[in-house]
């Protein structure tokens, strides 16, 4: 019997479970022991102990058959932020996780982890050593921190200490490591174009990157740790290197570590950012007419040419949370898993 109870909360689902970070994290639940049920729109790897559900988690019937005997969910799926598609995103951060909070709470699931983002509290401003308790951006940058505020608000608000679903955030900012599909390769795509031969502002910046396998680790031991007496109930907590850093010197580490040249020369950061906004607005006028996506968008500016770290002490108390990976290994390990970004490799 003991070992029947061991078995079963041993289960859990991530929707989203295909993706960069989901892989990870799916990887790191096998390794504790974890039965692993994966929810995405589609499938990008096959492993031993991971039963796989294709579907879109707006079609609450698609995503009851994943949670089906399973205590503990993690909800990681959300359209790239580069798509910039507000519909896209409002159907699916914002409709889609109302419909995965009903779906828990219908399959009598336990817990829901939902990876937020630090960026919602991001308007363009500089951050420093930011807590949870700052604000909500109240003029968000980009239609995806924008659904990426309204989602946190549904997960957290729908948490229920007495007998229901418990719920928690983590707040992960800049993530990066081997099998990133944005950071790493939209860095060597503009600098295989010549693009990233700027510094844009005086470069000073401090900026929290945080390597996958720490966020996964921070995933791992909310839901460890979220129990209907914790403080976790209800609650976002950031995770990050806890080694902020600054924004261009991790460019140009991640740069030169695959052969390229660092940024030098300098730009000010209110001409780019201008240059920015009205190339987006640009964008937007000639969409029905051609597809034409900016590299640097204005919250790209903004995030290069800003302060934005985050203190994760609160994450460090209530979980005990502290990376377990320092950044100069990360970026050694992120640096060598991109054979193919390489200089000069086709
Ligand atoms: N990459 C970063 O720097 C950061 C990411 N995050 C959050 O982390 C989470 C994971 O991000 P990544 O792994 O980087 O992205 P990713 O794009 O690699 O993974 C997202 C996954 O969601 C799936 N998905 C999208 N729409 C879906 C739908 N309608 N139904 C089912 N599955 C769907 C995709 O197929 C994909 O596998 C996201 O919630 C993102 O907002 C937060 C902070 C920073
Ligand atoms: C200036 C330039 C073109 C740099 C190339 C790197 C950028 C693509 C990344 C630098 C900081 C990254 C980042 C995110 C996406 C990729 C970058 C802009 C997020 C917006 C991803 C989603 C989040 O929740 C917040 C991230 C902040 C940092």
């Amino acid at each position: 019997m003991a070992t029947r109870v061991r078995a079963s909360s041993k289960r859990c689902a991530v929707i989203g479970g295909s993706g960069f970070l989901g892989r990870h994290l799916v990887e790191r639940l096998l390794a504790r022991g974890y039965c692993v049920a994966v929810f995405d729109i589609r499938q990008s790897y096959e492993l031993p102990g991971v039963t796989f559900y294709q579907g879109d988690l707006c079609d609450k019937q698609a995503l009851l058959p994943a949670l089906k005997d399973v205590p503990l969910v993690f909800h990681c799926a959300s359209p790239a932020p580069a798509s910039d598609d507000r519909a896209l995103f409002q159907r699916v951060n914002v409709q889609g996780t109302r419909i995965v909070i009903q779906a828990c709470k219908e399959s009598g699931v336990q817990k829901l982890v939902l990876t937020s983002s630090a960026s919602v509290v991001y308007e363009g401003a500089d951050i420093k050593d930011g807590t949870e308790d700052l604000p909500y951006a109240r003029k968000p940058l980009d239609y995806y921190t924008e659904t990426k505020i309204q989602q946190e608000k549904l997960v957290l608000d729908a948490c229920d200490k007495d007998g229901g679903l418990l719920t928690v955030a983590i707040r992960p900012h800049g993530i990066f490591g081997p099998r990133d599909p944005q950071l790493v390769p939209i860095l060597v795509a503009t600098a295989r174009r010549g693009k990233m031969k700027f510094i844009i502002g005086d470069g000073t910046n401090l900026v929290d990157f945080t390597f996958v396998e720490n966020v996964v680790h921070g995933h791992i031991l909310a839901a460890e740790h979220l129990r209907p007496e914790s403080p976790l109930c209800g609650k976002p907590y950031h995770i990050t290197n806890d080694e902020p850093i600054r924004f261009w010197d991790f460019m140009s580490k991640v740069l030169v570590g695959l052969g390229y040249a660092a940024p030098r020369y300098h730009l000010p950061y209110m001409l780019v950012y201008g240059l920015a906004m009205l190339l987006w607005l640009l964008a937007l006028v000639l969409r029905p007419l051609m597809a034409f996506k900016p590299t640097f968008t204005p919250m790209r500016v903004a995030l290069a040419g800003t302060h934005h770290y985050y203190s994760c002490e609160r994450a460090k108390r209530d979980m005990g949370y502290k990376p377990p990976v320092g950044l100069t290994e990360a970026i050694a390990r992120t640096v060598e898993s991109y054979p193919h970004l390489r200089h000069g490799v086709a």
